[in-house]
């Protein structure tokens, strides 16, 4: 399914099973939680997986939540995707925010909290020009295409 090489992963905690694929072909491989939190509404909290790897230069691990747990119950990762640098060594940790308004979320270890992608990147340089050239699109973005109107709630 790829010609990348399989990915030195270290188990830090061995009591937390190894990150796999729910079905062959699925993008992401799940994390699990390392440990029992109780995440309130509105709050986050960063939570270990008890593994690191060592990506390849040129990929970088992408940590997506998980729509299941999204749908259901709000949970999702603050900054996602989260980036896990080819360099890291370290445990990749995954922080963890209840957007419930109501209910808290409560993980226990092992539970099957986000999911990670790796990717390939192009590790590009930059370099510094006076001018850009012209597209149609310009400048515009953040809805300069329109097409919202209907989701503006009345009084807004
Ligand atoms: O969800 C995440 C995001 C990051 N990391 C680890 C791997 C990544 O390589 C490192 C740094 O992440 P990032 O660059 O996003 O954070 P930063 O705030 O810029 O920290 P740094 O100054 O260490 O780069 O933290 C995780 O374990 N989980
Ligand atoms: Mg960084």
């Amino acid at each position: 399914m790829t010609d990348l090489s399989p990915i030195p992963l270290r188990r830090l905690d061995p009591g937390v099973p190894m990150p796999t694929r729910a079905h062959a072909g699925d993008a992401g491989v799940d994390l699990c939680a390392t440990s029992d939190v109780t995440i309130e509404p509105g709050q986050r909290v960063l939570v270990g997986t008890g593994v690191a790897v060592a990506l390849p230069v040129g990929t970088v691990g992408l940590i997506h939540p998980r729509s299941g747990l999204a749908a259901k119950f709000g949970l999702s990762v603050v900054n996602t995707p989260g980036t896990v640098d080819a360099g890291y060594r370290g445990e990749i940790k995954v922080c963890l925010i209840n957007h419930d308004t109501e209910h808290a979320i409560e993980v226990n270890r092992g539970d099957r909290i986000a999911q990670l992608l790796v990717q390939r990147v192009e590790l590009v340089d930059f370099v510094e020009v006076e001018e850009l050239d012209d597209t149609t699109r310009g400048s515009g973005g953040y809805g300069s295409s329109g097409g919202h109107a209907g989701l503006v709630k009345e009084g807004s």
